[in-house]
């Protein structure tokens, strides 16, 4: 099987602890979204499982073995760690064509993957001349070559413009429908779930969820109630007595957290209490996560502790 598997893994430079003691498997068939906020390690993990670096402590292999193992490197695993280390001054065409023939892969691979990632047109220019956006295209085009079982990305998405967003997510989704294995990295929660189908997430090296995203979801979302009424006195009143604590929002709309629309539209119509609007909301994944990450913040700022209780904090995008 085409499972990446990292077991006890630990990174020190000096006296800096990057990777610390990490166990997780990343399966082929799903997207596996790889989170943290900045510096919690993921760049140095996909390093250490390409044998980029040496770990400290602890192993990473792909399909079993380490990937400097690996005879045929670009056919097994496709990567893309930094849009910005291709040669500045060859056009896509020969940058792909280098890869090509030193990994022994047929030429006519160059055309399908520069027509996969959306830049055949500029195949001919040169590299210098591309924007983050081409650059990242252009690593994607260049990890797929080899028609890889695995794929690992760090950060795509940096620099993609909205289309290149919505192109980068079905690529993903059709890699794993494949039946590849496919490890993408991002800081961004609400993105990572537009695409994944599992998450790992990092805090300072150390792993913190290793779950699929619907069941992170269900576990740390919180059900809470917005609802409007003609008799908002009332209502909050017969909420009250009934042991809930309503917090009248800025737009007359009173939020209660811990409780289904259903059971207020039952104690509403019970009171003869007329209802304007009801309905559920769940903590968005956005703030799930940032409750998961807020302990194992490397560079936290203020806006990073946003309190799950703030009504107004709640959103809809999850
Ligand atoms: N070559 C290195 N020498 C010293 N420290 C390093 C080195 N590479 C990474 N680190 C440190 O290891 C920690 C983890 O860094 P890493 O780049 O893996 O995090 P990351 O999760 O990928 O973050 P980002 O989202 O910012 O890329 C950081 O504190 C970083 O400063």
């Amino acid at each position: 099987m085409n499972s990446i598997d990292v077991q006890e893994l630990t990174k020190e430079y000096g006296t800096k602890r990057a990777v610390d003691r990490l166990t997780f498997s990343v399966l082929p068939g799903r997207v596996t979204g790889f989170l943290g906020p900045n510096g919690a390690g993921k760049s140095t993990t996909m390093r250490l499982v390409l044998g980029l670096d040496r770990p400290t402590s602890g192993t990473a292999t792909i399909g079993g073995r380490p990937y400097t193992h690996s005879e045929n490197p670009l056919r097994e695993v496709g990567a893309l760690l930094d849009a910005q280390a291709a040669h500045g001054s060859r056009t896509a065409r020969n940058h792909l064509l280098a890869l090509a023939v030193s990994n022994r892969i047929p030429v006519r691979r160059i055309d399908e993957v520069l027509e996969e990632a959306g830049i055949a047109e500029v195949a001919g220019k040169r590299i210098k001349t591309f924007s983050l956006g081409m650059r990242q295209r252009l690593g994607i085009a260049a990890a797929l070559l080899g028609d890889p079982k695995v794929v690992m990305l760090d950060e795509p998405s940096n620099g993609l413009d909205p289309e290149g967003i919505i192109w980068i997510r079905e690529l993903l989704r059709r890699l794993a429908h494949q039946g590849r294995t496919v490890l993408v990295s991002s800081h961004l929660m609400n993105e990572t779930a537009s695409f994944a189908d599992h998450l790992v997430v990092l805090g300072k090296g150390r792993l913190l969820a290793d779950t699929p995203v619907r069941e992170f979801l269900d576990a740390r979302s919180r059900p809470r109630v917005r609802v409007r009424t003609t008799e908002s006195s009332r209502l909050g009143e017969v909420l009250t007595r009934r042991g809930y604590t309503p917090v009248r929002g800025d737009d007359g709309r009173w939020v209660v957290d811990g409780v289904k629309a259903e059971e207020i539209g039952v104690i509403a119509a019970h009171e003869g209490i007329p209802i304007l609007e009801l309905s559920d909301e769940q903590a968005t994944l956005e703030q799930a996560y940032l409750d998961l990450t807020a302990e194992e913040t490397e560079f936290a700022s203020a806006a990073a502790s946003i309190s799950p209780a703030t009504p107004s904090t709640t959103g809809q995008e999850a």
